[in-house]
């Protein structure tokens, strides 16, 4: 959907990507562009195609066999990797090429099927299934060069790390945060981490586990700074405790939505990114969203906006951000037993200190930095 030139920009983004996750990892390789198509060389087949599926914007991922692009050649070695591979089951060969042949695909298909099959009829009783095959060889035929492989690793889809702008993500340690930011990162933005330490109003390890998402969240982007900024809020949630009834999480949400812009300014960041989903809690619910939003003239994206907790949870195992906790999180103890559901703008603004904006500037600029891939993070003063 992209123009060449903005397909171009993104496919050496990607190609930059996956090198740096193939060099974090140990794994030896060199990756070379071609079009629509990145090719990992001189490495574990199957180590690389494990961190090219962990890239944002891969599709898929293969290991793969290189072979000229011949019919005897490409026969040969589909002829070889049969009798490596194949025990039972109905099989099939799908051939794609691009480029001048003096052959086309439906033929590699035919010639390749029948090696297959010459190759394996000794030893097992093999059956073609070009509809539901159980077995699936794949021959992608280039002008220069043809490939052999059988597996589809599926990678996360969406777009390479850093053809959008960043995002500041909220990230609180619960499990839906993480999964936004997640989310974020996989249409392509780079996200900066922000955590508030709500103090007493914060559980003990709400931090820990904030940190521990982030380090998580950075496996996947080594080549991107993922220093959390963590805002020291207790006194400040304290104060709205204290000082406002029924809209307090409203204007709550407002003070971080205010922080959040701060460091975004500060960070060149353009949108804010949050685990919010409509009526998961009484601050979520359409109107009470549409209230939090003025607080900020950012955008606030929220990927998890429609999805109900199932699916959320599920997205959290699969990326391994989800903690199972117990523990009564620190929200609920700073919520009044009666919070607004059905928020109105100049309430809320009425009822809360009009220093807001102010808390907020002071707190974002007083933030400290924890480094999530550091030894446990490693907390710095700014
Ligand atoms: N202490 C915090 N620090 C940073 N962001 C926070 C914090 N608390 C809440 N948020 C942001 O606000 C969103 C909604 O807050 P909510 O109270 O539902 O969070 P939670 O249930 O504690 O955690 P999560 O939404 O991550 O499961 C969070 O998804 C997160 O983006």
């Amino acid at each position: 959907m992209k123009s060449s030139r903005v397909q171009g920009k993104m496919e050496q983004r990607l190609a930059e990507n996956i090198e740096a996750l193939l060099a974090d990892r140990g794994i030896p390789g060199s990756v070379e562009r071609q079009w629509g198509r990145l090719v990992i060389r001189e490495t574990d087949p199957d180590a690389a195609a494990d961190a090219a599926s962990d890239a944002f914007g891969v599709v898929s991922a293969s290991p793969a066999r290189s072979v000229t692009p011949e019919m005897d050649d490409i026969t040969g070695v589909l002829a070889e990797t049969a009798r490596d591979a194949y025990t039972e089951g109905a099989f099939a060969v799908d051939a794609r090429r691009a480029g001048e042949h003096d052959f086309t695909s439906e033929d590699v298909g035919r010639v390749g099927g029948q090696a297959v099959w010459e190759a394996v009829e000794d030893a097992f009783d093999p059956e073609v299934d070009l509809d539901d095959p159980d077995v699936t060889f794949s021959v992608e035929v280039r002008a220069e060069e043809a490939f052999v492989f059988l597996e589809n690793r599926e990678g996360p889809g969406g777009l390479p790390l850093g053809t959008q702008n960043p995002l500041v993500a909220l990230v609180s340690g619960g499990i839906d945060s993480p999964v936004a930011a997640y989310l974020g990162m996989k249409r392509g933005a780079p996200i900066i981490p922000v955590y508030l330490d709500l103090g007493p109003f914060g559980g003990p390890d709400h931090e820990a586990r904030a940190v521990e998402t982030v380090r998580r969240l950075a496996d996947f982007a080594p080549n991107y700074d993922m220093t959390v900024r963590r805002v020291a809020a207790g006194e400040y949630a304290q104060r709205l405790h204290d000082e406002v009834g029924k809209t307090r999480m409203l204007s709550y949400r407002r003070f971080m939505y205010m922080v959040a812009e701060e460091i975004a300014h500060e960070t060149g960041a353009v949108g804010i990114v949050t685990g919010e989903a409509i009526g998961q809690k009484s601050s979520q619910t359409t109107t009470n969203l549409g209230v939090v939003d003025r607080a900020t003239s950012l955008p606030v994206h929220r990927p998890l906006l429609t999805m109900d907790k199932q699916e959320i949870i599920a997205l959290a195992r699969d990326l391994d951000t989800y903690r199972d906790s117990t523990m009564n999180v620190g929200c609920e103890r700073l919520a009044p037993n009666s919070p607004e559901t059905k928020g109105s703008h100049a309430a809320t603004i009425d009822a809360e200190p009009d220093a807001l904006p102010e808390w907020a500037r002071a707190a974002a600029q007083s933030a400290t930095t924890i480094d999530p891939r550091g030894e446990l993070g490693e907390v710095d003063a700014r």
